[in-house]
């Protein structure tokens, strides 16, 4: 190992890159409504949409802009939170690990503290010029105090659920964290990190010892699962929520609640397959009051263009990592749902 930058200090950063009162205002306002979501408090079902990696600037915000006009549109059903990942985990280690890494994506070397500082503009302009506040993957625990002020929600991805440092920092978060079933499908896992991202500990952070007052909207996502050949298998059907459901109901976990990724292993990353897997999740919600009081919501990748590219390709708003769902099809989708789930709730 060789040291290559010293990483500015927190503070330093976030007060450089900040948001203003009324902004901040804004955040509490909508965690807020996540929250009595997530509580069972309001019938609204969660929507965290958006590109499989922000890879560029420009195409994200215009992309969140859009979104900002939809969720105009379904306000009374759907709280839309942007997908903006900024930080993307490899099954392998190799290729494009996220703006956080390399906000040039064709550019040979990584560099973080550019990476963070890229990040963290993007995070502030999209609030500044859309409204909207952003979900991000809570990838690496020691970046979360660099980023999490701008965001409502942060998810724990299926190769980091296991591991004890991802489940602590979620306890320290004052936004809900979704917690992913791993890779293999093991759902005690996710529901473990559930457990111990409601919990307080005692933590190393920025230098100091802290303690955590615990997160008491950590919840599941369900993501599919690749089974010991290899091959991706879904558990977004009726059968799985049910079983999520009595899970749940044997544990003392409080606001028992899944989003369902209808992406990675759910879709087998067919990405037109997603909307096939919204529809039939609300569609147990219709047929299960159980089912609906635990489903909180989907997650849905989806960008300007359908489909992937190569990087160096440079197509504006296509996904340079897993396939997405182009913005016509996302818009028509989007209002389709919100149709379908009028009938029952
Ligand atoms: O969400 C994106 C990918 O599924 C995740 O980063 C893993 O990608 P990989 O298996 O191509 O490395
Ligand atoms: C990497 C992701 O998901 P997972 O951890 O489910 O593979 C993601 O959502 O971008």
């Amino acid at each position: 190992m060789r040291l290559i930058q010293r990483i500015p200090q927190v503070e330093e950063l976030c007060g450089k890159y900040s948001i203003s009162k009324e902004e901040q205002k804004k955040r509490e306002n909508l965690l807020f409504e996540i929250r009595k979501i997530l509580a069972g408090k309001s019938e609204k079902k969660i929507i965290i949409i958006g590109p499989c990696s922000a890879d560029r600037e420009d195409a994200v915000v215009e992309y969140v802009y859009l979104l900002a006009e939809l969720q105009n549109r379904v306000k009374d059903r759907f709280l839309l939170i942007p997908r903006v990942y900024t930080g993307k985990p490899r099954t392998r280690g190799d290729g494009y690990k996220g703006m956080l890494h390399r906000p040039k994506p064709s550019s040979r070397h990584d560099d973080l503290v550019s990476g963070i500082i890229a990040v963290r503009e993007l995070h502030q302009h999209i609030i500044k010029e859309t409204g909207m506040y952003a979900a991000d993957e809570l990838l690496y625990p020691g970046l979360c105090s660099y980023v999490s002020d701008l965001l409502i929600y942060m998810a724990v991805g299926a190769r980091s659920v296991e591991d004890q440092e991802h489940r602590l920092a979620a306890s320290s978060l004052d936004i809900p964290v979704g917690m992913k079933n791993p890779s293999s499908g093991d759902i005690s896992v996710m529901l473990n990190a559930v457990s111990a991202a409601q919990q307080g500990h005692r933590i190393l952070v920025n230098g100091w010892e802290a303690q955590t007052d615990g997160n008491k909207y950590a919840h599941a996502i369900l993501r599919g699962y690749v089974n010991t050949a290899g091959e991706s298998v879904p558990n977004y059907y009726y059968e799985n929520l049910i079983k999520l459901h009595d899970h749940y109901c044997r544990q003392n976990l409080r606001n028992p609640s899944v989003i369902i990724d209808c992406n990675h292993s759910n879709s087998n990353k067919h990405y037109m397959e997603q909307c096939r897997i919204a529809e039939d999740v609300f569609d147990s919600c219709r047929r299960n009051k159980s089912i609906n009081q635990l489903v909180k919501g989907l997650m849905i990748e989806s960008y300007l263009e359908d489909g992937a590219q190569l990087i160096g390709e440079d197509v504006y708003g296509k996904s340079i990592t897993d396939p997405c769902l182009g913005w016509k099809r996302t818009e028509s989708l989007i209002v389709g749902l919100q149709d379908k789930i009028a009938g029952y709730m």
